[in-house]
This record gives structure tokens, C-alpha cells and sequence, in this order.
């Protein structure tokens, strides 16, 4: 491997690194979710985190980005940094503008403080609903992070499991930026993909056309897993159904990336080589791919660019 990714300790030593992808990114792919983690003794991890990831830095990321054929990243803020956003910006500073950036906000963020991240090239805030990541912050205050952030053209990224849609569906409705839905809303895969649970997924979708949505992170919502260490590059099967009835139905709404580093996965820690051939089985044909690769991310990212 010609690549110069380096391993840190912790959860990225279980594995050798990325293998080689077999399917070629299009020229101009951008991977739309993944993360940078301290150095911790750089930038600290937040107080009130509730897990403490190994160190992954902004030199892995753009390595990996290298070694699987992306063009650009966009970072977004993870929960163990909290609302500080220093290690974000310090990557997306570093990056030479080939990175934007999803940020955490509390009310209280002022002016001065969203344009100083505007400029170092965030673009949207994240929402958090997942019980095990983050104490719910109050709607109200979200309500007021998306006012603040509306004169900026920013859109607010949110990542919930499927069975809080029903309650959170009103509301998710009613912020006043462009939605993206982290990691599909988290679908349970082990029932139809046809069937009325990811149905009202779709439906929330149908519901506006500024919600966007990242077919993203098979290696989370897979029941079936990871494929044998025999060679086969076809992974993670049960996710493709549903992953692939987004891609056909809002194809200029998908994004995709790769969730490095993969927080939280205490099964099998993802080949990210592998996690790209996936694309190909939920993007079938040329013209999905460069949406969902490359139109789409720049159209949301570096509209300048579009
Ligand atoms: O499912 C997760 O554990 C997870 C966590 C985080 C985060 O801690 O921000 O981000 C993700 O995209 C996924």
C-alpha cells in the first residue's frame, strides 16, 4: 500500500487500514460525513461527552482522503467535542479549502462567533438526537440556533434513530434552514424496506424538498454485518434495499461519506476501502454516482464552485 494513513492506539489499531477500493470515486468526490477527534491533548474532549474516542486527526483524515480517491471532506462536529468547534476549525484551516464544515452551536453563539466559523468554512449545524450521544438540548434552543444560523445559508444536519421520527417529525418540520438527515435516520434494517416503518422516513423526505439525506454508515444499520475476510467486497447486503430506494427517489438530495473513524462500533471496526464499493450497489449507474458523489455535496458546500 502506497498510502501513508498511520494508525493511532485505540479502536483504529484493530485493523490493518483501508484496503484499496476496487470502485473508482468519480473525479471531484466528496466525503460528506466523517470526523476529526483532537489530539486530545490539543483539544480536549468535551466534559459532558459521553464516550472518549482514540485521537484522529486532521493529517489522517486528509490521508485517507488521498488513499481512497475523495477530492474533499466535510467534518462534522462530533458529540465528544461538544459545542467547542477548535479541532473542526484548526482541520478546516488546514485543509487549503478542500473542506467545509458542520459545527455545534449553543444559543447563546454570537454574530461574531458564526461568521468567524462562516469564514473558516462551516456551513451547517448539527442537531443531536440520539440518547446515547447527547442529553436532548430543549427544542426551543434549537429553534434559536437555526434562526441565527438562517442569514448564512447554513443548514442544520440531524441524526435521530427511527423510532423518534414520529415525535420529532413536527418539529424537525418546522426549522427554518435546509435539513440533511445523518446516516438515513438510522433505519431499523431487519424489517422491509418496503414496509411502514422506513415508509415514514421517506414520507418525512416527501414532506419538503430542502430535506437532503446521507445514505450513509451500512456498517452501523447492517444486521448481516461485515462479509467474511475471504476476498468478497460486497458488504453489508441488507442495507443496500434501503439505501438504494432514497438514492432513486431523491437523487439530487443524497450525499454519502464514510463516517471515518467510525465512533462507537464495538462489533467490527469498518474497512473504509470496502465501505466505497458499497456505493456502486446503491447508486447504480453513472449519473446517480456523480449526484450523489460530487453534484450534490458541491451544490450544498461550495455552491461557488457548483
Ligand atoms: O452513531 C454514532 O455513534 C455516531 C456518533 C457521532 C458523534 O459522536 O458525533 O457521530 C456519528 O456520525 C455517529
Amino acid at each position: 500500500m502506497t498510502t501513508s494513513f498511520e494508525r493511532t492506539p485505540g479502536w483504529l489499531d484493530w485493523y490493518a487500514g483501508p484496503s484499496r477500493p476496487g470502485f473508482r470515486l468519480p473525479e471531484g468526490a466528496v466525503d460528506a460525513h466523517c470526523h476529526v477527534f483532537g489530539p486530545g491533548d490539543e483539544f480536549p474532549y468535551a466534559p459532558e461527552r459521553k464516550y472518549t474516542p482514540c485521537d484522529a486527526s486532521k493529517e489522517q483524515l486528509f490521508a485517507l482522503r488521498d488513499h481512497l480517491g475523495f477530492t474533499r471532506n466535510v467534518i462534522v462536529q462530533a458529540t465528544c467535542h461538544g459545542a467547542d468547534n477548535s479541532a473542526l476549525v484548526d482541520a478546516l484551516r488546514a485543509s487549503g479549502g478542500l473542506a467545509r464544515g458542520v459545527a455545534t452551536l449553543r444559543p447563546d453563539a454570537t454574530d461574531a462567533e458564526v461568521r468567524e466559523l462562516h469564514e473558516a468554512g462551516v456551513r451547517g449545524v448539527r442537531f443531536n438526537f440520539v440518547k446515547r450521544l447527547v442529553d436532548a438540548a430543549p427544542r426551543q434552543e434549537l429553534r434559536e440556533v437555526a434562526e441565527k444560523i438562517a442569514p448564512y445559508g447554513w443548514h442544520a444536519v440531524v441524526y435521530f434513530e427511527a423510532a423518534d421520527l414520529p415525535d420529532l417529525r413536527d418539529f424537525l418540520l418546522s426549522i427554518p434552514v435546509p435539513l440533511v438527515v445523518d446516516h438515513m435516520g438510522r433505519p431499523d434494517t431487519t424489517k422491509d424496506p418496503e414496509g411502514p416503518g422506513f415508509e415514514a422516513f421517506l414520507d418525512f423526505l416527501r414532506a419538503r424538498n430542502d430535506i437532503w439525506c446521507k445514505v450513509t454508515c451500512p456498517e452501523r444499520l447492517s444486521a448481516s454485518g461485515p462479509p467474511a475476510l475471504d476476498g468478497e467486497r460486497n458488504a453489508y447486503g441488507d442495507v443496500v434495499p434501503f439505501a438504494r430506494r432514497v438514492v432513486e427517489e431523491f437523487p439530487d438530495r443524497v450525499l454519502w461519506g464514510t463516517d471515518w473513524p467510525h465512533p462507537n462500533l464495538t462489533d467490527h471496526m469498518p474497512d473504509d476501502g470496502l465501505l466505497v464499493d458499497f456505493v456502486p450497489h446503491i447508486a447504480p449507474t453513472r449519473g446517480l454516482r456523480q449526484k450523489l458523489l460530487v453534484d450534490n455535496p458541491t451544490r450544498l458546500y461550495w455552491p461557488e464552485a457548483d
